[in-house]
């Protein structure tokens, strides 16, 4: 009998961490975890990773830079080296390295199955570059378009540190923040999206724990010329057709930021006005579902080659 693939999660305990355990119980994999006393401890999270086929990381980035290094160094002194899925934002624009987002191109999966190292997208990334790829890819986008990313979370995207800021009475009911204008997800839009142009990003927070919606507002007019409402709907339905977890849903009036907690799908919507002058378009997705841990089963099951149930 063929053994089932061992996984090994770097931050077992932490928000994103807990998810991708829950998730793991339904595929074919045996989870190995270290003593939680010892779950820092450099030495128990080496042997825990030498064991492994696998080892997803979710831990801050410095830490997660300190475990890539430290797998790097299995190599070198003759050991097997575990493929990584990295949760954080170390290594999403980094040579070498593979985007974890299957949805991306045609040929994504099979990049992905093949890579020894895999970076998850980022929550806000995954609505972003899941709305502005295929139609910078199908020409009717510039890459210079001027982008504007509107877009509000849910409080468990800020990890345990904002969960419990959240969580003790008096919490922020709203929250603009990032208006410094350099959040650390641009430079992984601008990348994946293949956008010459750095867009302006205005991230938020609400008094939800999950959940989120990406808004990026259009001037059809700015678009390449002739281009119709319709026609961004039809490129976004063709793109995501075969898609299991990514649908082009119908304009709505009004969009509650919520509605996707606890699913691992994405919800895709170009809303327009009825001259077709301007767009909205939108994804809702669950910021630690297909924003995180739903991503990361998506790239785990083809990392392993194993189908997910
Ligand atoms: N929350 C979200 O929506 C998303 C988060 N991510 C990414 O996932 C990563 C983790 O985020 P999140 O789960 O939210 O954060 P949390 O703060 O909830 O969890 C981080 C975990 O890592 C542990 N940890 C910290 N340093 C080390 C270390 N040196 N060695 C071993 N364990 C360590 C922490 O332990 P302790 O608490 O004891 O310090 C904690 O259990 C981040 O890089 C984040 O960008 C990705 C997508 C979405
Ligand atoms: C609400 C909130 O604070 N969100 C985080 C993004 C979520 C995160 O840290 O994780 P990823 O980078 O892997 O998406 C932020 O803006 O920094």
């Amino acid at each position: 009998m063929v053994s089932e693939p061992v996984v090994f999660i770097d931050g077992e305990a932490g928000t994103t961490g807990l998810e991708i355990s829950e998730r793991l119980l339904s595929l074919p994999v045996q989870i190995h975890s270290v003593d939680p006393a010892r779950r820092k401890d450099p030495q128990a999270r080496a042997e825990a990773m030498q064991a492994a086929d696998l080892v997803v990381l979710c831990l801050p980035d410095d830490a997660s830079r300190d475990a890539v290094e430290m797998i790097g160094q299995f190599s070198a002194q003759g050991k097997r080296a575990p493929k990584i899925l990295d949760a954080s934002t170390a290594f999403r624009t980094a040579p070498g390295w593979v985007y974890g987002f299957p949805e991306l191109a045609a040929d994504q999966p099979e990049a992905i199955m093949r890579a020894e190292r895999v970076s998850n997208p980022g929550c806000y990334p995954t609505g972003a570059i899941a709305l502005l790829r295929p139609l910078i890819d199908a020409g009717v986008m510039e890459p210079s378009f001027p982008v504007t990313i509107n877009a509000v979370s849910g409080y468990t995207g800020g990890g345990r540190t904002m969960i419990e800021e959240q969580e003790r009475a008096g919490g922020p009911a709203f929250l603009l923040y990032g208006l410094n204008l350099a959040h650390k997800h641009l430079p992984e839009i601008r990348q994946h999206a293949l956008l010459d142009r750095r867009p302006i990003f205005v991230p938020s927070v609400g008094h939800f724990p999950r959940g989120m919606i990406v808004s990026i507002p259009v001037h059809m007019d700015l678009l390449v010329k002739g281009t119709t409402v319709e026609d961004l709907r039809r490129i976004l339905e063709e793109h995501y057709a075969a898609s299991s977890f990514v649908t082009v849903a119908g304009p709505e009036n009004t969009l509650v930021a919520d509605t996707m907690a606890g699913s691992d799908g994405m919800e895709l919507r170009v809303h327009a006005d009825a001259e077709g002058r301007h767009a909205v378009l939108t994804a809702r997705l669950d910021n630690l579902g297909k924003g995180a841990s739903g991503a990361a089963i998506q790239n785990i099951a083809l990392m392993l080659g194993i189908s997910p149930n």
